[in-house]
């Protein structure tokens, strides 16, 4: 009896004794413009190779300009993103690169293209690279020397974690989503909770659940301290990798396989956590980490420490204020938490026929090339145009800020996106995290409002 985590770690050993550091197989790397040059120059001084190019893909994100895609003003994103593109050309890598029908943030582009699938080994020089975790593989961020270790051997040496279930159950609310799950429980649990620990999500709620609510879930694990998130495959994770590009053609085979990656029973996790959320709340962040979280409902929170009296400084708030009193200036709708299709229609569903409120200025960032695509043909993105958004190219954009969409130092701005640090979006912008019906809600209001009350059903 073991779990799914111990499934897929002794199915990639190589070498090493259980206890110790063990080499495991990287079955897919996927790399992009900002932790990938060092790696390949390394490749280069040492004259070694790409083992398997065919198991690498590469593409651009983090510095790619939204607005005028092809126009790249910073030297070091030109610089980065020149070296990627000479890089993948030299090493026989397949690149998605600006322009490309392909191109888009790493951990949208995996599972778009059909590359993430149940039982793989999946590796980037990205923490939010537990996304791919929410199709039973097992998917870690690593750093760029690890970059160039697998780049040149396609193995990694890795310390096994400890596993935690988390088991989610309850209906959800009216208008209340995955995002909201992954915020109330690094809220409740705080971002430790993870901390040395492969973490496992199951139960109803996440069986009920689309691939999308289980990657915005997976892709915060990092969030909650943990490298790795993963649920286990079943027939809506079948359905979403058949016919992809590269999904495997033998499907049934390919299942019969991928059906053992499932964890035998609660009693194999070494902690289990549980989380009902048939009372859970729209949730927002206050402060300037994913753990300073709170539902929308409730009163900013009182002083408890050093952190939170820091927190309230940068951020110009205080506590006893209601979510509606934050003076919002920007809403940003995107990145690889909520910048897949369902999200996007998800948020057009709060501004279909409405306008945003004259104080906010609104992104709506596509998570990819495809993504964008498929907005335009739906008449998704002309809700958002209508409404007043902008309708940008994809890329990272807003939810870090290495690219020209900054937010303007005090400036406050709701973010889909998965991190509240200080400067995260800009010097000085204060990030309030939610959901993309609440920040697209937000937006029309020009605060924050309670969407479980709102008729609109997205
Ligand atoms: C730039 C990259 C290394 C970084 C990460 O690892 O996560 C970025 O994607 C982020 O979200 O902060
Ligand atoms: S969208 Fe944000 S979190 Fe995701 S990879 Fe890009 S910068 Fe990192």
């Amino acid at each position: 009896m073991t779990t799914m985590f111990d499934k897929l770690w002794q199915d990639h050993v190589i070498a090493g004794e259980p206890g110790d550091p063990q080499l495991l197989y990287i079955d897919l790397q996927l790399i992009h413009e900002v932790t990938s040059p060092q790696a390949f120059e390394g490749l280069r001084i040492n004259h070694r190779k790409v083992r398997r190019p065919d198991l690498t893909f590469g593409t651009m994100d983090h510095d790619v300009p939204t607005e005028n895609i092809f126009n790249i003003q910073d030297t070091i994103a030109k610089a980065q993103i020149d070296t990627l593109k000479k890089n993948c050309q030299e090493f026989g890598i397949t690149l998605a690169k600006i322009g490309d029908s392909r191109q888009g943030i790493v951990h949208v582009v995996g599972p778009e293209r059909g590359l993430t699938q149940p039982g793989k080994t999946i590796v980037c020089g990205d923490s939010h690279t537990s996304t791919h975790g929410a199709f039973g593989a097992l998917a870690f961020g690593i750093g760029t020397s690890e970059v160039e270790h697998v780049l040149a051997t396609q193995t990694i040496w890795q310390t096994k974690p400890k596993t935690l279930g988390v088991k989610v159950t309850g209906q959800l609310p009216h208008n209340v989503f995955a995002k909201d799950i992954i915020m109330g429980i690094i809220g409740k649990y705080g971002v430790a909770v993870g901390q040395g620990y492969a973490m496992e999500f199951y139960g109803p709620t996440i069986d009920a659940m689309s691939m999308e609510g289980r990657m915005t879930i997976c892709n915060m694990c990092i969030e909650g301290g943990s490298k790795t998130g993963m649920v286990a495959p079943d027939a809506t994770t079948y359905d979403y990798v058949a016919g992809r590009e590269y999904a495997p053609k033998d499907m049934a085979k390919a299942i019969e396989y991928w059906q053992k990656y499932k964890t035998d029973s609660e009693a194999d996790f070494d902690k289990v956590i549980e989380f009902d959320v048939s009372t859970l709340a729209p949730m927002i962040t206050w402060g300037t980490n994913p753990g300073m979280a709170t539902s929308v409902r409730s009163t900013l929170p009182e002083i408890a420490d050093e952190d939170d009296k820091k927190a309230y400084q940068y951020i110009g708030l205080h506590p006893g204020m209601t979510a509606e009193e934050i003076p919002l200036d920007y809403v940003f709708i995107g990145s690889c938490t909520n910048g897949r299709y369902e999200d996007l229609k998800t948020a057009a569903a709060f501004m279909k026929g409405k306008h945003i409120a004259p104080n906010i200025t609104a992104w709506v960032v596509p998570g990819s090339r495809a993504v964008r695509n498929r907005c335009m043909e739906e008449g998704i993105a002309q809700t958002f145009i209508d409404a007043g958004c902008e309708w940008r190219e994809p890329g990272c954009s807003a939810c870090l800020a290495m690219n020209p969409d900054k937010i303007p130092a005090g400036k406050h701005c709701a973010s889909t996106s998965n991190r509240n640090f200080e400067g995260r979006q800009g010097a000085g912008a204060r990030t309030h995290l939610a959901s993309p019906a609440m920040v697209a809600a937000a937006a029309v209001a020009g605060h924050f409002v309670d969407i479980s009350k709102q008729a609109i059903n997205a």
